[in-house]
């Protein structure tokens, strides 16, 4: 666990395989390992600076367990968070339904959280189309309901990783919740300046 000050808080969910820790591993250490799968137990944490404009903002990034059995824990992961990262898999339709799931509960009991859309494994289908089991316009569809972003990821060859949480990032630094906390944070140096003169 990090000391490290977060801006904002980031997590990941979808369902067990989809890939969720592995497009951490591209972002934060640019690597992929393929070797035997290592399901996630609980959730892991990393703290990610990240430049946006002239600021650097730091990204504490949730990777929660996709296993139905850890479902109760991924809920306490996303209370408070930014930014919801719900990834599926393009090949795998039942992982779409998983992600319904998640929007929906987090639409329901998460407001603020904004909800990017992450089909994962697109390396996969660019080698052989026709295991696509997610169309992109379908994906793109609900996306438009849900009011979410869509992206399409390859942990394999790093296609739209950067570009995915760069996007989280914008939209954080532009958000309401982002002037807030530079407010608050600049009352409170303030004060304490005021404090130490007296
Ligand atoms: N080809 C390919 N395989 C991937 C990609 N991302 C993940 N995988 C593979 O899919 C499997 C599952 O990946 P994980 O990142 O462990 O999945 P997860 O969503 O974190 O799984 P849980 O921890 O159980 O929730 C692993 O064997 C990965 O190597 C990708 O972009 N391309």
């Amino acid at each position: 666990m990090s000391s490290q000050r977060v801006d904002a808080k980031v997590v990941l969910l979808g369902k067990e395989y989809v890939g969720k820790t592995s497009l951490v591993e591209r972002y934060v250490h640019k690597r992929f390992q393929s070797g035997p799968y290592q399901n996630t137990i609980g959730a892991a944490f990393v703290a990610k600076p990240i430049q946006v404009g002239d600021k650097v903002l730091t990204l504490g990034i949730w990777d929660t367990a996709g296993a139905e059995r850890y479902e109760a824990m991924s809920r306490i992961y996303y209370r408070g968070a930014c930014a919801a990262i719900v990834c599926y898999d393009l090949t795998d339709s039942s992982s779409f339904v998983r992600l319904k799931f998640w929007v929906k509960e987090l639409q329901n009991c998460e407001q603020q959280c904004k909800i990017y859309m992450c089909g994962t494994k697109s390396d996969l289908i660019e080698a052989d189309r026709s295991i696509r089991q997610v169309d992109y316009h379908d994906a793109q569809d609900y996306a438009e309901e849900m009011k979410a972003e869509l992206f399409e990821t390859s942990s394999k060859t790093g296609r739209n990783i950067d570009e995915l949480f760069q996007k989280v990032a914008e939209d954080f630094y532009n958000s309401t919740a982002f002037q807030v906390m530079t407010e608050e944070r600049e009352t409170d140096l303030r004060q304490r300046k005021g404090c130490c003169h007296h």
